[in-house]
């Protein structure tokens, strides 16, 4: 899918956070949104992926003007096309290792149902092999943030928007992580990254550097 941001504009509490951003990610390639601490990195991936309105501007998607869309559409294309490893990580704490990567389970509760081969498989390229049973709020914060990306994998979604994926981890755990954002890629996916580490912004095909204007508009 063609995400597109075209001059786009946010204020949140009276700043203006992102003043006139455009940006194109193209499937197939892994696309970087650079810039320093608090540029708006984050607010510019939430917006491309729909979390976010826009005050001005335009979002695109395949073409289409998505900028208006209905919390129902939305809802839609989070559901059929999209995976999000957000700085939160949206873990659920309480559920084991397992649920967290396919956020199914059967209708009596703790039971997991779906593909567990594929669970399975996206918790070994995560360096997560044999914690499905695990309780999720036990891991470490770069553990669930692996966990995150699991399910994000497990997912294989049109498109993956990603939070500073390489944050918590240390160098394996970091190169591991690029390789897969990379794989998803290769594979067709458009891949969204917000970041501020050289290896991972390395290995991504396109750059954008998300601009230092923010002002004061009280
Ligand atoms: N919900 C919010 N309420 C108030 N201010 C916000 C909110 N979200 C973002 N901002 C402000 O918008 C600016 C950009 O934040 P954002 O998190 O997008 O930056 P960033 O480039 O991702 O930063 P970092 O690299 O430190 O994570 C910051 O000044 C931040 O304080």
């Amino acid at each position: 899918m063609l995400i597109e941001a075209q001059d786009i504009s946010v204020a949140i509490g009276g700043r203006l956070v992102l003043d006139g951003e455009s940006v194109r990610c193209k499937p197939g390639i892994m696309t970087a949104l650079v810039g320093a601490s608090g540029s708006g990195k984050t607010t510019l991936l939430h917006c491309l992926g729909l979390l976010l309105p826009v005050d001005k501007g335009s979002i695109m998607i395949d073409g289409n003007d998505v900028t208006r869309y209905s919390i129902a559409a939305r809802r839609r294309f989070w559901r059929d096309h999209a995976a999000f490893v957000l700085q939160d990580y949206g873990i659920i704490d309480e559920e084991s290792v397992a649920f967290n990567v396919t956020m199914e389970a059967s209708i009596l509760g703790r039971r997991v149902s779906g593909n567990k081969e594929q669970m399975k498989q996206s918790l070994e390229q995560t360096g997560l092999k044999g914690r499905e049973h695990e309780l999720a709020g036990h891991l470490s914060g770069g553990e669930k943030q692996r966990l995150a990306l699991a399910r994000a994998i497990y997912k294989n979604a049109d498109v993956l928007f990603v939070d500073e994926p390489t944050a918590s981890l240390d160098a394996a755990n970091r190169r591991k992580v690029i390789e897969l954002l990379t794989d998803f890629a290769v594979r067709g996916r458009t891949v969204i990254v917000s970041t501020h580490d050289s290896e991972m912004i390395g290995a991504c095909s396109a750059m954008h550097q998300v601009g230092s204007k923010a002002r004061n508009i009280n």
